[in-house]
């Protein structure tokens, strides 16, 4: 049977970057994206701010809500400290299998925690099973429609301290209007858009930074 794009996409890396060498391996899924194949990937252009807010928090405690291949995972878990580790939800099983090759590839596989499941039941779970008080980045990077409810989780699960920074991906394309009026107007957040494109394309798209205020 026809093979599917994160496979196709895992064959690039294979085929292109070298084993244990992460920068290499983003390298190589944004060639396949701009040579071959279009995908979801966060890209190189709001990648580049991605690794620029994750160094300047320099978070000891890091969530992200969609792994899909595992190429922001990747770019997030390169710039952690030693002995830091990351969380990454996925709800899709086969994105999840293609995922945990690409990290592994990249040699980051200590650093990373795979969790397969819906946001909405791992997040109030994630307290208990890794031992978390509260996350000091949060990369929402899953689906628009589940940007609003996770964030109120979020808070209801007390898994925010202030200075928890959260950054939010497709912000503009697809869209997630609601999410940011939350986080534009609640008193409990200071927001600040950065303008950008979606991946791979000319199209606008952009990140929110919403720091936790308490
Ligand atoms: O769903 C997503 N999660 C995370 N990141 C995404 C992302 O970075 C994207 F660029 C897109 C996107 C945007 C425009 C487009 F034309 C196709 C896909 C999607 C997305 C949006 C709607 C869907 F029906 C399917 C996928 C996502
Ligand atoms: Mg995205």
């Amino acid at each position: 049977t026809r093979s599917t794009r994160p496979q196709r996409m895992l064959k690039a890396v294979q085929k292109n970057a070298t084993k244990g060498n992460p920068e290499s391996v983003i390298s190589a899924i944004d060639y396949f994206c701009k040579n071959s194949e279009w995908a979801m990937n966060v890209g190189d252009e709001k990648g580049s701010i991605l690794d620029s807010v994750v160094t300047e928090v320099n978070p000891s405690t890091v969530l992200e809500l969609g792994t899909y291949c595992g190429y922001s995972t990747v770019r997030i878990a390169r710039l952690l400290s030693p002995g830091t580790k990351l969380i990454t939800l996925e709800f899709n099983p086969a994105y999840a299998a293609v995922a945990r090759q690409i990290i592994a590839y990249a040699g980051l596989q200590d650093k990373v925690t795979l969790v397969e499941g819906p946001s909405s039941e791992l997040i109030p779970q994630i307290k208990e099973r890794f031992g978390i008080t509260t996350f000091d980045f949060i990369f929402l990077d899953h689906w628009k429609d589940r940007y609003l409810p996770d964030i109120k989780l979020f808070e209801e699960c007390g898994l925010l301290r202030k200075g928890s920074v959260l950054l939010a991906d497709n912000v503009i394309c697809p869209g997630t209007p609601e999410y940011l009026e939350y986080v534009r107007n609640s008193p409990h957040y200071e927001s600040r858009y950065y303008p950008a494109h979606l991946e791979y394309t000319k199209v606008e798209d952009g990140l929110e930074k919403s720091v936790f205020l308490g």
